[in-house]
């Protein structure tokens, strides 16, 4: 019996062979779900071999989780060592590190946890080596390094990346601005706020056939590709994830060879071994993790900058900051007084559901 595998590799070989026009995208359109379906299935087997899995899955610690991924011996475990301090065995031979080794840095008030990771090779995601239980690690995490060896070829990032891609994980993307919405009949209905230039309506009745989603508003307001469609679609499968590249061992390229990495896109030149440039890391790191810090200021006192509270973008009201205080706060809560960027006033009273700002200072008040 043909395996997922197989038949994956089937599907891809066919739609290598069938050019894209007006004949042919309705008949494309099945195929790219068909194979969206195969590769769910590949990533949620039944019994063994699925995620996570003995020694790969941590206690989460800290307010963000940060997972390292790259290549064998591309200097994963001496990062993490550099960073965190946490001793992870570093050392010229590839596999050295065989399970996730969590450490901790304090970074602007904020705990965030680091996972250093095993290496992965070229179809991880199909299953080679322990890349699955690796990468399902990756995609629980707030933010990725993707580490590589610049005297290694960068065509490896691309590799890296489609390893990720086909285990849903979006890199530096938001999710497609498409909204599907279910009704009980009338077929199918498309508006788009915007020209499409990669995809027809002929495709996106193919997709839905495919998934069974006969009767449904589709409303679309960005360019969107067939691909982002079925993201949409099999949201519940894809996580969205920003990530920086470490370019690692830059000690040991030339001046010249290190201006052309300046080059690229969310990327940091480093050298893990010497501590070259991590403090830029570091640096990136905090931006993309887009963390909000909040300052207590107890009733006529001074604020506390020595301990923020620290909270993630996506959860920063004033009701995320009292639970996360304590959980019985919010029983006595009466109103907060806010100071900083997201106010206009300052200071300003606001209630629960205000959205505090990085460096906001808080009273709260009780009944
Ligand atoms: N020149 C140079 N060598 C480095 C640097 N960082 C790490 N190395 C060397 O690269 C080799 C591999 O380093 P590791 O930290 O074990 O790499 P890893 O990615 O954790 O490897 P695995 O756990 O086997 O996947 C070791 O010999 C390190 O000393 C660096 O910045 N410059
Ligand atoms: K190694
Ligand atoms: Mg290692």
């Amino acid at each position: 019996m043909a395996t997922t595998v197989d038949k994956i590799k089937d599907i891809e070989a066919e739609m290598a062979k069938t050019q894209k026009n007006k004949a042919t995208s309705f008949h494309l359109g099945q195929l790219k779900a068909k194979l969206a379906k195969l590769k769910k299935e590949l990533l949620t087997p039944q019994g063994q071999g699925g995620g996570g899995g003995v020694g790969f899955d941590v206690a989460r610690t800290g307010v963000a989780s940060v997972g390292f991924i790259g290549f064998p011996s591309v200097g994963k475990s001496t990062l993490m060592s550099r960073i965190t301090g946490q001793h992870s065995e570093a050392a010229a031979y590839e596999f050295t590190t065989l399970t996730t080794v969590p450490g901790q840095v304090l970074y602007n008030g904020a705990k965030i946890q680091m996972l250093d990771l095993p290496g992965i090779i070229q179809g991880a995601k199909d299953g080679k080596g322990r890349g699955r239980q690796v990468i399902a690690v990756a995609k629980t995490c707030h933010l990725i390094f993707i580490v590589l060896d610049v005297n290694k070829p960068l065509t490896d990032k691309r590799v890296i990346e489609t390893e990720l891609e086909g285990f849903g994980i979006r890199i530096n993307k938001q999710p497609p601005n498409i909204k599907i919405n279910k009704k009980d009949k009338g077929g199918i209905s498309i508006t788009s706020t915007i020209n499409l230039t990669h995809i027809d309506n002929d495709e996106i009745k193919a997709v839905m056939n495919e998934y069974r989603m006969a009767n449904c508003d589709i409303s679309i307001r960005c360019d969107a590709t067939i691909d982002d469609l079925i993201d949409v679609i099999e949201a519940k499968s894809r996580s969205y994830i920003p990530v920086i590249y470490a370019l690692n061992k830059i000690d040991a390229i030339s001046i010249e060879e290190l201006d052309l990495l300046y080059r690229i896109p969310n990327a940091c030149p480093i050298s893990a071994e010497h501590g070259w440039n991590v403090d830029e890391l570091m640096e990136q790191m905090w931006d993309k993790l887009n963390l909000r810090r909040v300052y207590t200021k107890p009733k006529g006192r001074m604020p506390d900058y020595s301990a923020p509270v620290v909270l993630k973008s996506t959860a920063c009201t004033v009701e995320d900051f009292c639970n996360s205080i304590h959980k019985t706060i919010i029983e006595q809560f009466k109103i907060a007084i806010v100071y900083g960027r997201s106010v206009k006033h300052q200071p300003q009273r606001v209630g629960l559901t205000h959205l505090l700002e990085d460096e906001d200072i808080i009273t709260i008040i009780k009944r």
